[in-house]
């Protein structure tokens, strides 16, 4: 269980100061036993890797996965009034009412994943500002998305990190530009599917914002209160505690991977915990994971957000697992070894 509180941000800049790393005898107690199964060495590839780094963040040479869970976060956008999205603002809300109903993508892909799921909507009746006009959130907002997403980990022993928010792609473009530097034009793709018309109102938008909040982005914190949203903070706040929990967390698109970037520019460590399920065809999103280091573990031209392609990539953790665990020694099995 997490006990993580972001109840000031001094609280949230020490959390990201002092990350726990993996339990390295574990990891190595793993690789020893990876090596003795029957197979040529490193021949099932990134499953290797995939049990290795579960084993260290577990702190179990055989891990398992247990209490896998998916969260999915809703908030609505101010900037969505730009025309930023294919679609209106009140299908955010639309769609948590689809997820309690268990009739949306992620509640399918959980279900075949063997998670358990939780939606918070964030205050949907309160959009964040505006970020072309001031601030998404004041700090105290901010604070309150980022301990919403520390409070839902619970005792997830694996967090699947979604989120729900109409508009969020094009602060998902500005959290990643503000973080990682390049022009709007290089993170701003079409989302739902805006035309061209909409990409240009999205690229004013992230523009405008940066030229607004030039010389302020200068932390983790004010990146995300100033250019992100609800949703997106608590995904932030979600993986620093699961982080601080030893608890490894499966990241999913375009949205998901912006809301790790104000941090990772600070504190590249804090991807060591994250897995990357998948890379999105929102054309940014793979140039972000790159900036991240992170290699995902699915490319099947998704582009829905919701958590669903790091749902979908839970079914390669848990082979990975599954070979790590059930598969015989060369001993057991009487095979020659090299
Ligand atoms: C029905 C529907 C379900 C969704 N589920 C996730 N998203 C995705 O689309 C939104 C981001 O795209 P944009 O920035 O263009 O608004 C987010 O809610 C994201 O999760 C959806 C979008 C729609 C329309
Ligand atoms: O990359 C994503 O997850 C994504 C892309 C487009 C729209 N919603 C989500």
């Amino acid at each position: 269980m997490t006990s993580l509180r972001f109840s000031s941000r001094a609280a949230f800049d020490a959390a990201l100061a002092a990350l726990p790393g993996p339990d390295l005898a574990a990891r190595e107690a793993a690789a020893a036993r990876q090596a003795q199964l029957t197979k040529p060495a490193g021949s099932l590839g990134r499953l290797e890797e995939i049990a290795l780094f579960l084993a260290g963040w577990h702190g179990a040479e055989r891990p398992r996965i247990a209490r896998g869970r998916a969260v999915v976060f809703a908030g609505n956008h101010g900037v969505a009034a730009r025309g930023v999205s294919a679609f209106p603002v009140e299908v955010t809300a639309q769609m948590v009412a689809n997820f309690a109903g268990g009739g949306a993508a992620i509640n399918a892909l959980a279900r075949a994943a063997g998670l358990a799921l939780s939606v918070v909507p964030l205050e949907l009746d309160r959009p964040t500002a505006d970020f072309t006009q001031g601030p998404a959130m004041d700090e105290a907002d901010c604070l309150a998305a980022l301990d919403a997403g520390a409070q839902a980990v619970g005792d997830a022993d694996l967090l699947v990190l979604g989120e729900m928010g109409i508009g969020n792609t094009t602060a998902a473009a500005a959290l990643a530009a503000a973080s990682f530097g390049g022009s709007a034009a290089d993170w701003v793709g079409p989302g739902t599917g805006v035309d061209p018309a909409g990409i240009a109102r999205k690229v004013g938008a992230v523009d405008a914002a940066l030229a607004a909040h030039a010389g302020a982005l200068d932390t983790p914190f004010e990146i995300l209160r100033r250019l992100g949203g609800r949703e997106i903070a608590a995904m932030a706040g979600a993986l620093l505690a699961a982080r601080h929990a030893r608890v490894p967390v499966v990241i999913d698109g375009f949205i998901g991977t912006a809301a790790v970037a104000p941090l990772a520019r600070a504190v590249p460590g804090i991807v060591d915990h994250l897995l990357a399920g998948h890379v999105s065809a929102e054309p940014g999103h793979r140039r972000l994971l790159d900036r991240l280091g992170l290699r995902p573990l699915l490319a099947l031209d998704m582009r829905l957000g919701e958590g669903s392609g790091a749902a979908l990539a839970v079914g390669v953790i848990r082979a990975a697992l599954a070979t790590h665990d059930e598969m015989a020694t060369f001993a057991e099995a009487g095979v020659a070894a090299a």
